[in-house]
């Protein structure tokens, strides 16, 4: 609760930023792709070229299941069912870190996976993204890159596995459908190699460096 109290107060001081709001001055791009489509991989070569800050929801979920937090058993069970957890406890930590960060570039990574995530992220930020980088892969590659990356993670079994790539077609397709009908979707072959995927996605991002202009 006191860290609940701690959070909103971080957000509501931050409203400002040199007399603007946070809300005209974020640039946001969401990452998605099926799971193991290379989106976190791809990210972290995005923030060392581009200073983007790089914020995986997965990742913000992961840590709050540690942080003793009262979600925290909701969060794990939703995870290893491959299910997606309710997006005011997704978008909240999103904000928190957004705020936290200090800086006015994101790559969003793994959000928003349904369409309730998008619904509840555009109505309480009221951001709008400059883009959605989709990692397009085919479920085989992902599979055997999930089966091989071997960090631990209790939804990288093949039973999880199956379920999460369900969810995907089920619930994350129709939201990249629908940003690629307002023509956000800036569509990448994930299929290949890291350096190869990098290629393609480095010029989507020179327009976001700063100029000493
Ligand atoms: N282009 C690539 N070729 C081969 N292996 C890759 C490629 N990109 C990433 N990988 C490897 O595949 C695994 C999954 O990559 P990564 O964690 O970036 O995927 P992700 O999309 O973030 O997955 P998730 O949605 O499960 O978080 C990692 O072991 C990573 O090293
Ligand atoms: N918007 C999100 C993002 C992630 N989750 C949960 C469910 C996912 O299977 C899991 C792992 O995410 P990943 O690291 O693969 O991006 O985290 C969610 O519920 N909502
Ligand atoms: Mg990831």
């Amino acid at each position: 609760m006191a860290t609940a109290v701690a959070e909103n107060a971080v957000i509501e001081q931050d409203a400002l930023v040199n007399g603007k709001s946070f809300v005209q001055t974020a640039k946001v791009i969401f990452v998605l792709g099926g799971p193991g489509s290379g989106k976190g991989t791809q990210c972290a070569s995005i923030v060392e070229h581009f200073g983007f800050t790089h914020l995986s929801a997965g990742d913000l979920l992961r840590a709050e299941i540690n942080s003793g937090n009262e979600n925290g058993l909701m969060i794990q069970h939703m995870i290893k069912e491959g299910k997606i957890v309710p997006s005011e406890v997704t978008v909240k930590l999103l904000q928190t870190a957004m705020y936290k960060s200090g800086n006015d570039k994101f790559l969003i990574d793994g959000f928003p996976r349904n369409e309730e995530n998008r619904a509840a992220f555009e109505l309480v930020t009221g951001i709008t993204p400059e883009f959605i980088l989709f990692f397009d892969c085919p479920e085989e590659e992902m599979e055997r890159r999930l089966l091989g990356r071997n960090q631990g993670r209790v939804d990288d079994n093949i039973e999880t596995i199956r379920k999460r790539f369900k969810v995907f077609v089920d619930s994350s397709l129709p939201v990249i459908n629908h940003y690629d009908s307002l023509g956000k979707v800036r569509k990448i072959d994930a299929a290949r190699s890291k350096e190869e995927v990098f290629a393609c996605v480095q010029p989507l991002f020179v327009p976001f460096l700063k100029t000493n202009a």
